[in-house]
């Protein structure tokens, strides 16, 4: 990306001979939405560290707006972070909170008052000015830290898992209010957390680490539509992989042979005849039936079990050589389905829905074409 607002270059840091992160480059836009996730101990809160100035990297380079961040202290970095824990004084009000950062800039007494009233003003918690920490609810906590880093004009706001001390429900109002924030003030916000619903919903692109790694980075419908390895559609969820060669070309689709038999793919560009690749189906494209002969790339299966989820089931099917797929239905389609576990089913999907995990070909020496 050119003209980037927060540019990260080859971030490393290890710890010891521990690796936390191997690698992170990232290009960021003034006022864009970036969240970070993956697995337990992948390194996201080490790279935010390195953006806040917590950590010091190993290698790499960070720019802001043009400059060089990477060497200069916290506090020269206008890039503060909410954390999980929040981290507020306990022992001090929430005025006292909020003004804090601003002292230790030496902002003058009345500049100060002016710029704490506006943000507990508009972060709604005027009314606990003078009352302790200690005293508010996790939400009215919430907003105390984020008016206590947003008061200092930031450029960047680093947010680490800020509403998962919260219960859900809280968690999902500051959701809303968080986005609403950000698009207010176009500040970038780079924001590390745990949930799938949190990073979809909020951010314009995602970022998912894997062992100090970054795997993949795409807006939210790229990475649920079009994860590129195995471990991103693991890791997102839904998603159903089948192993299989690639053979003859028929109508523009192309033939996979795998060990449940033929199916066909119309997302083929680039796919060359004897390659292995990994098939990949979203569970909300797989229909089930109990009789064959309904629809395109029909595989038998065995249901192993059904996963209430809301609104959806999840069915869990095994194929006849031990695959394991996903289908997402209806409550109404179970019911007409009328199968018990242990039954014989048949789960098929359309030749458009089916794409190829693109990483998996890189591994195994494919071109570097699309697939889709
Ligand atoms: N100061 C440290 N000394 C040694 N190892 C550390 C230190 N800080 C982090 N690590 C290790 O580096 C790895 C990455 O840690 P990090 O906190 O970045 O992970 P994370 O992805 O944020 O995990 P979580 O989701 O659990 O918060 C972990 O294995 C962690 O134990």
């Amino acid at each position: 990306m050119t003209n980037a607002h927060l540019k990260m270059d080859g971030l490393a840091k290890s710890y010891g001979s521990f690796i936390a992160v191997e690698e992170f480059s990232l290009d960021i836009a003034q006022g864009e939405f970036i969240a970070i996730m993956g697995p337990s101990g992948c390194g996201k809160t080490t790279t935010l560290r390195m953006l806040a100035g917590l950590e010091t990297a190993d290698r790499g380079q960070i720019t802001l707006a043009g400059n060089r961040i990477d060497q200069l202290p916290v506090w020269e970095r206008e890039t503060p972070m909410v954390w999980q824990s929040l981290a507020l004084f306990p022992f001090m009000t929430v005025r006292e909170n909020v003004e804090f950062g601003l002292k230790m800039r030496g902002i003058s007494g009345p500049e100060r008052k002016r710029r704490v009233d506006d943000w507990l003003e508009r972060l709604g918690i005027s009314t606990y000015a003078e009352r302790n920490v200690a005293r508010l609810s996790g939400g009215q906590r919430q907003r105390v830290a984020l008016a206590r880093s947003l008061v200092l004009k930031p450029k960047v706001l680093l947010l680490d898992e800020p509403l998962s001390a919260l219960d859900a429900h809280m968690a999902i109002k500051m959701q809303g209010e968080l986005k609403t924030l950000q698009r207010e003030l176009g500040i970038t916000f780079v924001y590390v957390t745990h949930s799938h619903s949190e990073a979809f919903s909020l951010a314009d692109r995602v970022v998912i680490m894997n062992g100090g790694r970054v795997e993949q980075i795409g807006s939210p419908q790229d990475i649920f539509l079009r994860p590129r390895s195995k471990f991103v559609a693991q890791f997102v969820g839904g998603i159903s992989l089948l192993e299989g060669k690639v053979r003859g070309k028929e109508d523009g689709n192309r033939f996979l042979e795998t060990r449940d038999g033929k199916v066909r793919l119309a997302n083929c560009t680039g796919l060359s005849q004897g390659e292995t690749v990994d098939l990949a189906i979203r569970a909300d494209r797989i229909s089930v039936t109990v009789t064959p002969g309904w629809g395109e790339n029909e595989i038998a299966c065995t249901l192993i079990s059904e996963e209430f989820a809301g609104a959806v089931v999840n069915l869990h099917l095994e194929t006849t050589s031990g695959h394991s797929l996903v289908a997402q239905v209806q409550q109404r389609e179970l019911d007409q389905l009328d199968a018990r576990t242990g039954a014989r089913v048949y789960a098929s999907w359309h030749p458009d829905d089916g794409f190829v995990l693109e990483e998996a070909r890189q591994t195994r020496g494919a071109p570097k074409v699309r697939a889709a």
